[in-house]
């Protein structure tokens, strides 16, 4: 299939001047995120073959709230180019908007079904999705959560990587299911995260994590980035509890309130993953090939003979 007419009709939508910060180019990055890291490597099934967030208890799932608008909104391109399965709609989206942000061009290989009812039952039940069947979220998604808080055993001076190991074996043990190795860990969270911001009302966190201006969304280059803020001033950032009650870290600068979350300070407390953020801070351009060989092998589980793209540019 030639994909550079639907890449065009997803860029178009890309431009928002009333959403957030102008762009839906973040919510079609978690979008496509959140539809593929469902994946459990034991089981096999879950992931972005199939298109499950269509059916009603993956969309209802706590971690995805908010997500239901980049469905809504990708429904338009489906019109004009029925032949596109949605599960790779899902993801073409996510590549298109990652590129459309100032990052790698990242071909998209389709080939990935939508499951009717009778199949989506045969595997995951009446459910017909992968919701329900996680065992580090207390929600049971299988998508990660943001923070399960400080161990209760641990004093309360521990070290951080003792304190909040709840959140650090959780994030391992979730990218561990999608079999992902730490540096791939690295490499999406850095990623998705230099887009967009928590919103309240979705997540109960709030603020943007990097750039407010999505013409600075843009962290392979020199200069003051998202991976910077880890290396060079994540000691600025303290930790606040908001109104609903969520735990997060930030700092106040330049007139503004910048936010991490207690996974994204996962990266910086565990010295495992630490030591892959301080080597992509120095070496962006392989961060920029790193991230998007992660994002393709991400968007990609689970997934049987697919095609490869024939186009390059779109
Ligand atoms: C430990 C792993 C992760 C956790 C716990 C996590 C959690 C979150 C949370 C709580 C939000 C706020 C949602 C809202 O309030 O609207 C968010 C937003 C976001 N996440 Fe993640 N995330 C993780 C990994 C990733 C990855 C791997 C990507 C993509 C590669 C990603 C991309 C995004 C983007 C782009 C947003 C902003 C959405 C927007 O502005 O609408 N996240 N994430």
């Amino acid at each position: 299939m030639d994909l550079r007419e639907v890449r065009r009709a997803i860029a178009r939508l890309m431009y928002a001047p009333g959403h957030d910060d102008g762009s839906y180019a973040p919510l079609f990055i978690r979008f496509a995120w959140h539809c593929s890291g469902t994946y459990c490597k034991e089981s096999g099934n879950g992931g972005s073959w199939g298109s499950t967030f269509r059916f009603e208890n993956e969309a209802a799932d706590p971690e995805n709230a908010g997500l239901s608008k980049a469905k809504e909104l990708l429904e338009s391109v489906k019109a004009r180019f029925p032949a596109i399965s949605y599960a790779d709609l899902y993801i073409l989206a996510g590549a298109v908007a990652i590129e459309s942000t100032g990052g790698p061009h990242i071909p998209v290989k389709t080939g990935r079904p939508d499951f009717d009812d009778a199949e989506a039952t045969a595997i995951f039940g009446e459910g017909k999705c992968p919701f329900g069947f996680g065992t580090v979220n207390p929600n049971t998604s299988r998508l990660p959560a943001a923070d399960l808080g400080p161990d209760p055993d641990a004093p309360p001076d521990a070290p951080a990587h003792i304190r909040e190991a709840p959140t650090i074996n959780a994030v391992r043990a979730t990218f561990q299911r999608l079999g992902l190795t730490d540096k791939e860990t690295v490499c999406l969270i850095l990623l998705g995260h230099q887009f967009g911001r928590c919103h309240p009302e979705n997540s109960g966190y709030e603020h943007a994590w990097y750039a407010f201006d999505p013409t600075e969304w843009n962290a392979y280059e020199t200069g003051l980035g998202y991976i910077s803020l880890y290396e060079q001033g994540i000691r600025n950032y303290r930790e606040v509890h908001k109104a609903s009650g969520k735990r997060q870290y930030e700092m106040f600068f330049a007139g503004r309130r910048w936010m991490l979350l207690i996974a994204d300070m996962v990266l910086y407390w565990d010295q495992d993953y630490y030591r892959h953020v301080v080597y992509y801070n120095r070496n962006r351009r392989i961060f920029r090939q790193d991230a998007a060989l992660a994002w393709t092998k991400l968007t990609e589980l689970g997934c049987k003979n697919l095609t490869p793209e024939l186009t390059a540019h779109s």
